[in-house]
């Protein structure tokens, strides 16, 4: 191989060996007035036959990716649309290539879909998304519709409960709808108190809730539960039923295969920034979290020094959202 065709040392091992090439693609969310959203299933013949995806294909040399969305869906469907809000843009790995799926929502469309290429289309409740067996990129593309952008991590109480109560109200009253409990340095009468107001607070704002680590409160109590990366070598099955929520957190590879090998429904994957609760410590990187994105298959939250102003970078390298103690915990 000569120098110019060596591709560029920074890469991991695996895209350097078999020298992957990137492919954009432009994906829309279009959605009927009674909420629901059109899929399309994959012909056969092609990649990813008999898979359900959202209508759009490959960004043309030159085009730009709402150009390529509009002409896609003129093609495919034989609609007119106006191209809305970024959703997400997923890295991707598949055999052989990069993907890089970037999904818009549709703001408007004229005319009536139909599969001009011979494809099955389907209108999906929202609800009902997860019984349409898709590509692996698009696993994050239906947990950023359905799931929470922001995930709070509880911090320690220090020696005010009653002040943490009254943070954890504000959070919610701000939005927070997906909460870890998480509370260091309480006895387990502290901890117990602290955890009925937040489980009870959260069911009648109907915010998800999961306690970290312990897996024999979260069955006792029917919340979910968030596995520390530690933990994930420690279990060989979902350690709670189908229906209980299962959230880890991730620093490498090894732990995202993990955490999807053991069936959680979303991670958390850093330090991305540098925190402060380790100061001097250099985080991961957008790049390195989109790279490590590539290979999993699951909705991940970014960590580590971000905050709600960070949702929008997260979401175009292929986050969830973002994860926080401070930077989502409400300042009275
Ligand atoms: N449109 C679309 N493509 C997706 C999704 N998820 C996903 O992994 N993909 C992959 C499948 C393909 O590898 C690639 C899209 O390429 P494509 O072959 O459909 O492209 P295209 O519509 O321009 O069609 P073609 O003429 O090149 O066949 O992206 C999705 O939700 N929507
Ligand atoms: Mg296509």
């Amino acid at each position: 191989m000569s120098d110019s065709a060596r591709p560029p040392p920074n890469l991991p091992p695996r895209e350097r060996r078999e020298g992957h090439r990137t492919v954009h693609v432009a994906a829309g969310v279009i959605t009927d007035p009674r909420g629901r959203i059109l899929l399309a299933r994959r012909t056969e013949g092609r990649d990813l036959a008999g898979l359900w995806e959202f209508p759009g294909g490959k960004v043309e040399p030159g085009e730009t990716p709402e150009a390529a969305l509009a002409r896609e869906l003129h093609e495919e469907l034989g609609i007119d649309i106006d191209v809305g809000a970024a959703l997400i843009n997923v890295p991707q790995a598949y055999p052989g290539k990069r993907l890089q799926l970037d999904v818009r929502h549709v703001a408007a469309w004229r005319g009536t879909p139909k599969g001009r290429e011979g494809q099955a289309l389907a209108w999906v409740a929202p609800d009902k998304l997860a019984r349409y067996p898709m590509p692996p990129a698009d696993v994050p593309v239906v947990g950023a519709l359905l799931q929470p952008d922001r995930y709070l991590v509880t911090p320690s109480p220090g020696d005010d409960d009653a002040a943490w109560c009254a943070q954890f109200d504000a959070a919610l009253a701000a939005g927070i709808r997906r909460v870890q409990f998480r509370v260091h340095g309480v006895d387990a009468d502290r901890r117990r108190a602290l955890f009925a107001h937040a489980h009870a607070r959260c069911r009648k704002a109907g915010a998800g809730l999961l306690v970290n680590g312990d897996a024999a409160l979260a069955q006792a109590s029917g919340v979910g539960l968030h596995l520390r990366a530690a933990q994930l070598r420690a279990f060989d099955a979902r350690p709670v039923a189908d229906d209980v929520t299962l959230a880890a957190s991730c620093h490498d590879d090894e732990d995202l295969a993990l955490a999807q090998a053991l069936g959680c429904d979303f991670v958390v994957l850093g330090p991305v920034a540098e925190t402060a609760s380790h100061p001097g410590q250099a985080g991961i990187g957008w790049a390195r979290f989109a790279e490590m994105r590539e290979r999993t298959s699951l909705p991940i939250y970014a960590i580590g020094g971000m905050g709600p102003q960070d949702i929008a970078v997260a979401r175009r390298h292929g986050a969830q959202g973002v994860a926080a103690i401070r930077g989502l915990w409400s300042r009275r």
